[in-house]
């Protein structure tokens, strides 16, 4: 029986730049990402990205807004990844460093694909235009997308 996991990711926003994190570890270590991770038992998807976000950069969001949903799969394993994908342009506390992450801000035009998981180049278009939107995507191993689909939401 497939498992759901959920996931968070929150991106940390000013005019044209966006906050990104270096993983430094674990899962994805080496990419360029939002802040986020597990959802844990007890929580709300949105207190757990509140979590992570203080947890991984030290800021805490004072306003989080839902921006889409990802659901990720890999040939030949059982587990569903659901990513809820929140941004905040009103946040406070000072940017830190954490084991996990390494904070930097990116103009939105200068996004580092090329270290980012493949997936991004097809949904940061939709949060950049501030446009929510659910994705699809099925991955042969961690480099090569066999099948996405995407699409525009009316959240609320
Ligand atoms: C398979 C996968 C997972 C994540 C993830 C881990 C924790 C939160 O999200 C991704 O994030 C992005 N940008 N692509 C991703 C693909």
């Amino acid at each position: 029986m497939a498992s759901k996991k959920l996931l968070t990711l929150v991106f940390v926003r000013e005019h044209d730049k966006i906050l990104l994190g270096l993983k430094k570890r674990g899962f994805g270590a080496g990419k360029w990402n939002g802040f986020g991770g597990k959802v844990e038992p007890g929580e709300s998807i949105a207190e757990g990205a509140l979590r992570e976000l203080k947890e991984e950069c030290g800021l805490t969001a004072l306003e989080l807004r839902k921006i889409g949903l990802v659901e990720f799969e890999f040939e030949n394993d059982p587990n569903l990844l659901q990513v809820h994908v929140f941004d905040t342009y009103n946040y406070q506390g000072q940017i830190t460093e954490s084991e996990e992450m390494q904070p930097q801000w990116y103009d939105v035009k200068d996004i580092p694909y090329e270290k980012m998981w493949l997936d991004d180049t097809y949904w940061y278009p939709y949060m950049l235009r501030s446009e929510p939107f659910k994705g699809y995507f099925l991955y042969r191993g961690m480099d090569h997308i066999v099948h996405h689909k995407i699409e525009k939401l009316d959240f609320e």
